[in-house]
């Protein structure tokens, strides 16, 4: 079946291609473009045989490749990893033209495309998400950072990639945990932006929980249209993008409170059941609409609740949440399905009333 292009534009950079489909990965070489004589792969220690066959095709389309394995998962995206990716670079003499590739999940490609955003201010960054949540989320849309002791991704750059290469046929080796946590960015997709999503799960929840579901390619290219039109309309986020943090509020809040040993995706699924109980208690939602959340992130094996005890570290946390404004915070809540809005400075009880509902067993 021919891949299927879907293109991200109007960012003020050059628009790029999102390319999904099976077997895809073979156009990595065109990708990384004839400018570059060295390409760095940024890939995860434990990818590396699955970053290998890139690394031959690079070499034999005659780059220099510099292979450069990092620490799994989240433990990636820290500032001393990126530092010994620039030492790295700094050695091997790389320069403007030459080009990084990002091999792995989220947290592999957030890393390998802030390092590119960073090196000589902006070299050539090409993702190959290898997680269905990097395919549908994080690998689009030009959102590179690391974290801190202090929160989630709080120091990074906006750097749009030259290409994204979503190959399907890599997710049969992801285990099925990583695989659930990624249908919760696909969820979220399905509730500020595109009801079918929601419909195409509901029908089959089994089938959206293997790599294999019949579903699989839809789920992935209907999330992937859904971040590049509101990428497209807003690389920045100064307005239209806040919609793509659906959850991730109190979602940040949690993996900080984990010490990012939980998954992102889990996170956002109880962050998103989180602003749907805001939304119900703002009388923007029926509470139906909280149950389909609810129902839905449970029939896929999603997490939606977390602990009462924790709400205090959680609230405190939600204050560097990159969408508050000053000491004001801003949640993005529902007024309906694919109706998102901004909920600007809720009350300290209308929060707590919210989590409650989190935390009810
Ligand atoms: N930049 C953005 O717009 C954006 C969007 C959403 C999420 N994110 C970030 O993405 C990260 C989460 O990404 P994730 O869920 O992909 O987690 P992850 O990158 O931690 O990967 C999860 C696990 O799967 C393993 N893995 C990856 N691909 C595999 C494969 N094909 N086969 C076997 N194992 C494989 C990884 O090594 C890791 O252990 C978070 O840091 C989150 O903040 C960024
Ligand atoms: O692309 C975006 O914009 C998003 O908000 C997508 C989120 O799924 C993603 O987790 C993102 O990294 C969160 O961004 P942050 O600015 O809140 O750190
Ligand atoms: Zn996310």
């Amino acid at each position: 079946m021919t891949p299927t292009r879907i293109t991200v534009g109007g960012t003020g950079a050059a628009p790029y291609d999102v390319v999904v489909g099976h077997g895809v990965s073979g156009e990595l070489a065109g990708l990384v473009g004839e400018r570059a004589r060295q390409v760095a792969v940024v890939h995860p220690e434990s990818l590396a045989e699955l970053a290998a066959p890139f690394v031959a095709a690079l070499e034999k389309a005659g780059y220099l490749v510099l292979a450069l394995p990092v620490p799994d998962g989240e433990a990636a995206k820290e500032l001393a990893v990126a530092a010994g990716l620039w030492a790295e670079l700094g050695k091997a003499g790389f320069t403007r033209t030459d080009a990084v590739v990002g091999i792995g999940g989220g947290a592999a490609t957030d890393l390998a495309g802030f390092v590119a955003a960073c090196w000589l201010r902006g070299v050539r960054a090409v993702l190959v998400p290898t997680t269905l949540l990097a395919m549908v989320d994080a690998a689009v849309g030009g959102k590179t950072g690391v974290n801190t002791a202090e929160g989630k991704n709080l120091v990074g750059a906006f750097h749009p990639p030259a290409g994204v290469l979503c190959d399907l046929d890599l997710l049969a080796t992801l285990p099925r945990a990583d695989h659930v946590a990624g249908l919760a960015e696909v969820v979220k997709a399905g509730f500020i932006a595109d009801p079918a999503i929601l419909g195409l799960i509901e029908a089959d929840p089994q089938g959206a929980a293997r790599a294999d579901g019949t579903h699989l390619r839809e789920l992935v290219e209907r999330a992937v249209a859904v971040k590049a039109e509101v990428v497209s309309a807003d690389l920045r986020e100064s307005g239209r993008r806040e919609i793509l943090n659906y959850g991730h509020t109190l979602g940040h809040a949690v993996e900080r409170r984990e010490r990012y040993r939980f998954r992102h995706g889990d996170a956002v699924a109880i962050g998103m059941v989180f602003a749907a109980e805001l939304s119900r208690l703002d009388g923007r939602i029926p509470a139906e609409l909280v149950g389909r959340h609810r129902e839905l992130l449970t029939a896929v094996g999603l997490p939606t609740r977390y602990p009462a005890d924790a709400w205090p570290e959680l609230r405190a946390a939600m204050r560097v949440d990159k969408k508050a404004r000053g000491a004001t915070l801003r949640f993005v809540v529902l007024d309906g399905v694919a109706r998102p809005a901004i909920l600007t400075a809720p009350s300290d009880e209308l929060l707590h009333a919210a989590y409650e509902e989190v935390s009810r067993a």
